[in-house]
C-alpha cells in the first residue's frame, strides 16, 4: 500500500504479529500547575507551602476518619488498597484510550496533560484520583536498602532535568519499562513534558521527563525552557542528570545554580555509567558532589539497568505521604496521538544532521480504527523546501523508511495492525512563529 505522490509515503501494515503493548491512558492534558492550590491573591504556592498544605490535609483526613485502619479494605480492581466507592476511574475522568468505539478519532489538541489532584482537605477523595484521601496502608516499605515496616503510602512527582542528551528520556523509559519517551543521539529531542507512572505496592511515582535545559535560540527553545522551570517548581523530587562520559561543564553548573531556590528534594543522577571505567566514574562523582548539596547521588546505567531500581527506591523515599494519584493500569497520561507523533518524529530523526532534527515536527491529523486495522494520517513538518527534499529522499525512499520504522513501533504501542499515511509539509520558520507553534502543540 504505497502512495507514489511526492511528499507522501503510505505504510501499509503487513505484519499482524506485533505484541500488544499497554495502551496509554487518554486522560485530558494540562499542567499540574493549573490544578495546584493557590495562596493569597491567587499566587501559586511554593513546593514547600504545598507540602505543608498536604500535611495539614492528611492530618485533617486522619482526624475525620478516627483511625487510619478503619477504611482499609479491598477496592474493586485494586491491589488491596483503600476503597472509597468512587471507582478507580481514569485520571481526569476521561475515557480510556483502549475503549472500543473511538473511531474516527478527530485531531486532538496536543497540549499538556492535567495531572490528577491530590485529595482535598477533610478526607474527601477527588474524582480525578478515584481514591480516598487520608487512607493509610500498612505494608513493607523498602527504604535505603533495607526493608522496614512502614505504614505510609507515598505518591508524588519526580522529574529528571539536565542538559540535552544527558540520558533523561532513556532513563524514564527504563524505569517505566515501556517506551513512553522517544530518544535519539541528537540534542533537544524531547519537546514535551511526558509523565510515566511507576506502580509499587507502597507507592506511586509519577516521573516527569522534561526537555533538556539549553540556551534558547528560538521561540520554541524559550517555551521549552519555561516548561522545564514550571515542572521544577511543581515536583517533589528533582533528579539532575549528569552524563558520566562527559565532564561536568558550564551547562551543569548553570542548572545546579538554578536549583537553590527550589523547595523540592534535589538528587544527582550520574547517567551512562556503562560508558566509563571506575576511576573516571569516581572522579565524576566527586565533581558532581561539589556542584550542589545534593540529598543523594545515584550512579545508573539505563542501558545495562545498573542501579535503576535503586534510583526508584531513592526517588520514592523522598515522595510525600499521599493517596494514589493514578489508577493501577496507567503507565502514562500522554494521549495516544502524541505518542504516535513522537514515534514518527523519532524515526524521522534517524540519519539526519545539522539543523534538520530541530526543524522536524509531526502532527497526527486523523486516526480511525477499521476492524483490526488502525489508520493513521500524519503530517511531518519541516521549515524549508530543501529540507523537504532531504526528508523525502530520492524517489521517496527515505520517507518510506521513516514510515516503516515508525509503523513497527506504533504497532507495538497499539497492539493492532497499522496503516500509516505520512505527508511532508513545509511550515516556514515554524520554530519562531507563535501561530505555527500553537498549531504544533507548543
Ligand atoms: N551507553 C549508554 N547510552 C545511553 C544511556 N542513556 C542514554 N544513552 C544514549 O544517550 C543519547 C541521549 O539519550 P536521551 O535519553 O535521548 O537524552 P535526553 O537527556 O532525553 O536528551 P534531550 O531530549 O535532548 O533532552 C541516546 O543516544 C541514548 O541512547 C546509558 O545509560 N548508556
Amino acid at each position: 500500500m504505497t502512495d507514489e505522490r511526492p511528499g507522501r509515503a503510505t505504510e501499509g501494515s503487513r505484519s499482524a504479529d506485533a505484541s500488544r503493548g499497554s495502551r496509554a491512558a487518554d486522560a485530558s492534558r494540562g499542567s499540574r500547575a493549573a490544578d495546584a492550590p493557590r495562596g493569597e491573591g491567587g499566587r501559586r504556592l511554593t513546593a514547600g507551602e504545598r507540602n505543608e498544605l498536604r500535611r495539614q490535609e492528611r492530618r485533617a483526613a486522619r482526624r475525620a476518619e478516627g483511625t487510619s485502619e478503619t477504611r482499609r479494605g479491598s477496592s474493586a480492581g485494586g491491589r488491596g488498597g483503600a476503597g472509597d466507592g468512587q471507582g478507580r476511574g481514569r485520571a481526569a475522568g476521561s475515557p480510556s484510550a483502549s475503549e472500543p468505539g473511538r473511531k474516527p478519532r478527530a485531531r486532538q489538541e496536543q497540549g499538556r496533560a492535567k495531572a490528577p489532584q491530590r485529595a482535598d482537605a477533610g478526607g474527601a477523595a477527588t474524582p480525578r484520583t478515584g481514591k480516598a484521601s487520608g487512607t493509610t496502608r500498612t505494608h513493607r516499605h523498602r527504604e535505603a536498602g533495607r526493608i522496614t515496616q512502614d505504614d505510609v503510602y507515598r505518591a508524588g512527582f519526580a522529574c529528571f532535568v539536565g542538559r540535552p542528551n544527558a540520558g533523561k528520556s532513556t532513563l524514564t523509559n527504563a524505569i517505566i519499562g515501556q517506551k513512553i519517551a522517544i530518544t535519539s543521539n541528537k540534542p533537544q529531542t524531547t519537546r514535551h513534558v511526558i509523565r510515566g507512572i511507576v506502580h509499587r505496592e507502597n507507592a506511586q511515582l509519577v516521573l516527569v521527563d522534561t526537555p533538556g535545559l539549553h540556551r534558547p535560540r528560538t521561540l520554541l527553545g524559550e517555551r521549552l525552557n519555561d516548561l522545564v522551570r514550571e515542572v521544577w517548581s511543581e515536583t517533589d523530587v528533582i533528579g539532575v542528570c549528569f552524563p558520566a562520559d562527559e565532564p561536568v561543564g558550564r551547562g551543569d553548573r548553570f542548572i545546579s545554580s538554578e536549583l537553590a531556590e527550589l523547595k523540592a528534594t534535589v538528587i544527582a543522577v550520574v547517567t551512562k555509567v556503562d560508558l566509563v571505567d571506575p576511576g573516571t566514574l569516581a572522579r565524576h562523582l566527586l565533581a558532581v558532589s561539589e556542584l550542589y548539596d545534593f540529598a543523594e547521588i545515584v550512579p545508573v546505567s539505563a542501558v545495562s539497568g545498573h542501579q535503576v531500581q535503586t534510583l526508584v527506591d531513592v526517588l520514592v523515599k523522598h515522595l510525600p505521604e499521599s493517596p494514589q494519584l493514578y489508577p493501577d493500569d496507567v503507565l502514562t497520561d500522554e494521549p495516544e496521538q502524541v505518542l504516535i507523533a513522537e514515534l514518527i518524529r523519532e524515526s524521522a530523526l534517524e540519519g539526519v544532521r545539522d539543523e534538520l532534527p530541530h526543524s522536524i515536527a509531526v502532527l497526527v491529523e486523523e486516526m480511525m480504527v477499521e476492524g483490526g486495522l488502525t489508520k493513521i494520517y500524519a503530517d511531518l513538518y519541516v521549515e524549508r523546501d530543501s529540507q523537504k527534499s532531504i526528508v523525502i529522499g530520492s524517489r521517496g525512499v527515505r520517507l518510506k523508511e521513516v514510515g516503516s520504522r515508525a509503523r513497527a513501533e506504533i504497532e507495538q504501542l497499539l497492539g493492532t495492525r497499522v496503516y500509516l499515511d505520512l505527508h511532508v509539509r513545509v511550515a516556514k520558520e515554524w520554530q519562531r512563529d507563535p501561530r505555527q507553534l500553537r498549531k504544533l502543540g507548543f
